[in-house]
């Protein structure tokens, strides 16, 4: 017979949203259930963020070797071992485990069961040999890598993020379907540990990002002898006794094979509702996932959706945003809602290409002429200079007021600048505020105050203020 768990809140995954979730109710002393079917913190630590950026990290090391002249240093024996890059990857992902430990959440007063949960009816879940009633349920089951329908592809063996980071040799030739972060870092990080790397785009790379700060990036990555081939969709792939055949078709209708000895499917991802019981809970979903509102309630009022299940952005630092506005919501019973309008997103790349705010285009169709984008090139940059990382741009859309609208960034450390620029947007700033501080030399951050500055590059040459110099001048 099941045994019967009544806590006041189940959260259904242990990935990103659901152990903050799970974390922070446990600090209020709230009792709760914790349900996982497979490895405790989910895709970020396992299969997703800290995987990808560990062997990002192991690629600009070896890279940084092939700069180095540059500086005056000259290694000798470059020699990459593809097995000691994976074992850095390893490391990081066990350095960080405890911390998303079943120990640890136990340690916080959390029940954690290591089962597949299902609901089977409006306010009951079946997790194992477990039945749950709780007040309020939190889905937080995450995504999965969306494989596309192309003919052969079942039949060839291929990667996904969940078996890439198994590799221990360099692939000899990686082709990657897909051109968005997931395909573009990871084709970056093998390109760099010695891989042939060929990347099949349908459409456009970085399609999600500003076309002119995505056109860095791509010259950047290309520069390091990435093929990647947009507006090139793949028709069908075979298998070869070296590993696969891929057949393309270009936008042009150029038809192109390539040879490849590994295969990495990054197109998308798919919500994981399949088998979670849905319908019989009441909970409505669509090919995006679970549909929530802007409180991320569910059509079901007692079950919550966060994270890359609930079809909006995927990220981890949404997931984490979402599940600080459920515990307000459930807690606390305050009113909550979702303002996507704020969250930055960071392709971490060489150059990094960061976002936040309203794209240029965005900004142009809401307030027309009254917009201004102005940008700072690192060319021009002191610190970009002496880097020898001098590719890149930095551009802000400024709006009514020069109110601050918007921020796109290509260059290093693009990531770390747009958390400034995320604040800045937070607290509705504007160019006034962004060119005011003092920013400390030599450093990446003054593209920012220099571009800010621009807002206000014809004042000079302004009649007005000249006159007002004029009189000022006049009392001595
Ligand atoms: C290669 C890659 C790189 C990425 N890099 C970044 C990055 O740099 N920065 C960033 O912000 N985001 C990044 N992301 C996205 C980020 O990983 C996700 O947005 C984040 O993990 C989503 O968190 P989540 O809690 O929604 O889901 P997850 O972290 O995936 O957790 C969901 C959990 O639910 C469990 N589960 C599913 N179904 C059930 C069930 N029926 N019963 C019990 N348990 C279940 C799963 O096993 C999983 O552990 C990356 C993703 C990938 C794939
Ligand atoms: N740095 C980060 O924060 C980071 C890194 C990786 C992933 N992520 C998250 O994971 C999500 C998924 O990443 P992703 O790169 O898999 O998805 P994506 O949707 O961003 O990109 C997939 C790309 O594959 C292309 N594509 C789809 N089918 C294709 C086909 N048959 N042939 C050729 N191209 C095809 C699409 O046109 C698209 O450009 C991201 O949107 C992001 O939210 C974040």
């Amino acid at each position: 017979m099941a045994t019967l768990l009544t806590p006041d809140i189940c959260v259904i995954g242990a990935g990103s949203g659901g152990l903050s979730v799970a974390a922070a109710a446990a600090a209020f002393g709230v009792d709760v259930v914790l349900i996982e079917k497979g490895l405790m913190g989910g895709d970020c630590l396992n299969y997703g963020c800290v995987p990808s950026k560990a062997l990002l990290a192991a690629g600009k090391a070896a890279f940084g070797q092939t700069k180095s002249p540059q500086f005056g240093v000259f290694s000798r024996d470059r020699e990459i071992d593809f097995a000691r890059a994976n074992d850095h990857v390893r490391q990081v992902i066990a350095a960080i485990a405890p911390h998303d430990s079943q120990e640890r959440f136990e340690g916080l007063g959390v029940t954690v069961l290591r089962e597949r949960a299902k609901f089977t009816s409006p306010d009951t879940l079946a997790a194992g040999n477990h039945e749950i009633r709780a007040r309020r349920f939190v889905i937080a089951t995450g995504s999965t890598a969306f494989v596309p329908p192309i003919p052969g592809l079942d039949q060839v063996p291929y990667l996904t993020n969940e078996t890439l980071f198994d590799l221990r040799e360099a692939p000899e030739h990686l082709a990657v379907i897909g051109g968005g972060p997931i395909g573009l870092e990871m084709a970056q990080a093998h390109r760099r540990l010695g891989a042939q790397v060929t990347v099949f785009e349908a459409k456009q790379a970085l399609g999600n990002d500003d076309p002119d700060m995505a056109a860095i990036v791509l010259g950047a990555l290309r520069a390091e002898g990435i093929e990647i081939l947009e507006g090139t969709a793949v028709g069908g792939i075979r298998k070869t006794e070296g590993g696969v055949l891929i057949s393309a078709e270009t936008s042009a209708g150029r038809t192109l094979e390539v040879a490849a000895s590994h295969l990495l499917v990054a197109a998308g991802r798919v919500a994981n509702v399949d088998g979670l019981g849905l319908e019989a809970a009441g909970v409505d979903h669509d090919g995006k996932g679970v549909r929530v509102d802007k409180g991320l309630r569910s059509s079901n009022r007692r079950i919550y959706a966060i994270g890359d299940v609930a079809g909006g952005l995927q990220f981890t630092h949404v997931a984490g945003y979402q599940a600080g506005l459920v515990i307000r919501s459930i807690l606390f019973r305050l009113p909550v809602a979702m303002n996507n309008d704020l969250v930055p997103w960071v392709t971490y790349t060489a150059p990094e290409l960061g976002h936040v705010g309203l794209s240029e285009a965005e900004a142009r169709k809401k307030y027309g002429g009254r917009v201004k984008v102005l940008t700072a090139d690192y060319d021009e940059n002191d610190r970009a200079r002496t880097e020898g990382e001098t590719t890149g741009r930095l551009k802000l859309i400024a709006g009514p007021g020069g109110r601050l609208l918007g921020a796109d960034i290509a260059g290093a450390k693009a990531g770390e600048i747009i958390n400034l620029l995320s604040l800045a947007l937070s607290r509705k700033m504007t160019m006034k505020d962004l060119a005011g501080f003092i920013a400390a030399y030599p450093t990446l951050g003054e593209l920012v105050r220099r571009a800010a500055i621009s807002y206000y590059a014809e004042a000079p040459a302004n009649v007005w203020v000249r006159r007002l110099i004029g009189l000022l001048r006049k009392f001595g």
